[in-house]
């Protein structure tokens, strides 16, 4: 089909089949900035000590924001789009987001830069719920697997994005205006967001579906009714630690202790232990969609979320005995552990068939938080254990740890691994009940 033709635009443009991807497409460019945004700080982090003068604590809540308002807003975002709608929430969030980022890249000090953070982890909050919650109206449910796992590809994308790609256009621009050109795309994305998207096929004047039913919104004493029964859910809270266990854990070691592990351990550079945690965010771009798409294909779902429980604790087990095993199964570790988020995102559609189509967002929001709670939680935890073991050295301003300092991280992730286990064969036990 050739795309100059008017008429096969315009097929694309009024097939609702077509039409469902390029609106994803839409959303999905939105989350790809959240996952930027959300790890860039990592990479941006000298720059930042010294333009804004602070401490690495100071940088540590600069960091941190974005993670605590994400997480603390997931069950109202859950609220807003099964009661206004995944394009209006969608846009709104965007807006606020790329607001948030153009402050934090004009900021004159802390006080503002931890403004633009704060707005940054606000409006981002609410656009992976709306997005899946874009997916509940516009695919069909033996198709939701395989768009979660996508959604979820999206941000290990984005988390690829904001190391080595980052750190070269922050190279070339300076990071104040690598930031802004962010927030000048992230706006105009918000723009497309409020004029194209449409909440169901219905709502962009197209024929349904074919086994998507059209959903209304909720109503205010549905929401109570709804939000009360997911929250009161065991099923919520066991999936929610399962996920703060191993959301948590990989958040961590990606985002934090897993480069000064490979540094310190094998005594190499920053640039090549960072491919080694760059395996992570490949195996989180892999292992989603390829899951999900096998999930969907044979109909199962608690037995995948069991075996990948089962090898991750394995597999962060390995690293905690072995302690310096050679640097490549390493990094097959870190594609596993990534990969395997495959499998624990199959926890999503679990929860969110559970109840009425029309609360899905409040399902999904409502065990999206873990993730990230694990990830404020988790740093401080190994980080105690570290510093227990710590050699007393600083190289570049960072403390040294010992062998044993990082094994006993790992142990933390066992532990977390096997506490995962144990949810996942409650969850695949009462599932089938
Ligand atoms: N990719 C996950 C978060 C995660 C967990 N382990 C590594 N990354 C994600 O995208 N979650 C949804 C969200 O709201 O961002």
């Amino acid at each position: 089909m050739s795309f100059r033709s008017p008429t096969a635009l315009s097929r694309v443009w009024t097939n609702p089949y077509y039409r469902r991807w390029l609106l994803w497409g839409i959303l999905a460019a939105s989350f790809l900035l959240v996952s930027i945004y959300r790890l860039s700080t990592a990479v941006i982090a000298g720059q930042l000590m010294d333009a804004f003068e602070i401490t690495g604590a100071e940088l540590g809540l600069l960091h941190a924001a974005f993670f605590v308002i994400y997480s603390l807003m997931q069950i109202p975002v859950g609220i807003l789009v099964d009661r206004i709608g995944a394009r209006r929430t969608a846009a709104v969030g965007a807006v606020v987001m790329n607001v948030g980022a153009v402050w934090f890249a004009l900021a004159g000090g802390y006080g503002g830069a931890l403004a633009g953070r704060f707005l940054i982890g606000l409006g981002g909050s609410v656009i992976f719920v709306a997005m899946l919650r874009f997916c509940a109206n516009w695919y069909r449910t033996d198709e939701f697997a395989t768009m979660n796992g996508l959604c979820f590809a999206v941000g290990g994308v984005g988390g690829i994005i904001a190391t080595t790609p980052f750190a070269v256009a922050v190279d070339v621009a300076g990071w104040r205006t690598a930031v802004l050109g962010l927030g000048a795309a992230g706006l105009v994305v918000a723009a497309a967001t409020f004029v194209f998207v449409r909440d169901s096929a219905e709502r962009a004047g197209l024929p349904a579906i074919d086994g998507v039913p059209e959903q209304s919104m909720l109503t205010i004493p549905e929401v109570r009714q709804f939000t009360a029964r997911i929250v009161t859910d065991r099923m919520t809270w066991v999936v929610s630690l399962l996920l703060y266990c191993t959301g948590g854990v990989n958040l961590t070691l990606v985002g934090l202790w897993g480069i000064p592990y490979v540094v310190q351990t094998y005594d190499v550079s920053v640039t090549t232990a960072s491919t080694i945690t760059l395996c992570g965010g490949v195996g989180l771009v892999v292992g989603p969609p390829a899951v999900g798409r096998l999930s969907d294909r044979l109909e199962r779902d608690t037995e995948f979320i069991v075996a990948g429980t089962a090898i991750y604790t394995v597999a962060l087990g390995f690293l905690a005995v072995a302690g310096d095993p050679p640097l490549v199964t390493v990094g097959a570790v870190f594609f596993l552990t990534g990969a395997l988020f495959g499998t624990f995102a199959l926890t999503y559609p679990l929860v969110q068939t559970r109840y009425d189509e029309r609360a899905s967002g409040i399902a999904i929001g409502a065990i999206n938080g873990a993730s990230f709670f694990g990830a404020a939680t988790f740093p401080t935890l190994m980080g105690w254990a570290l510093d227990a073991y710590w050699t007393g050295e600083f190289i570049d301003g960072a403390r040294v740890y010992t062998e044993t300092g990082y094994r006993i991280a790992f142990v933390i992730g066992t532990v977390a691994g096997f506490v995962a286990l144990c949810c996942a064969v409650w969850i695949h036990v009462t599932d089938h009940e």
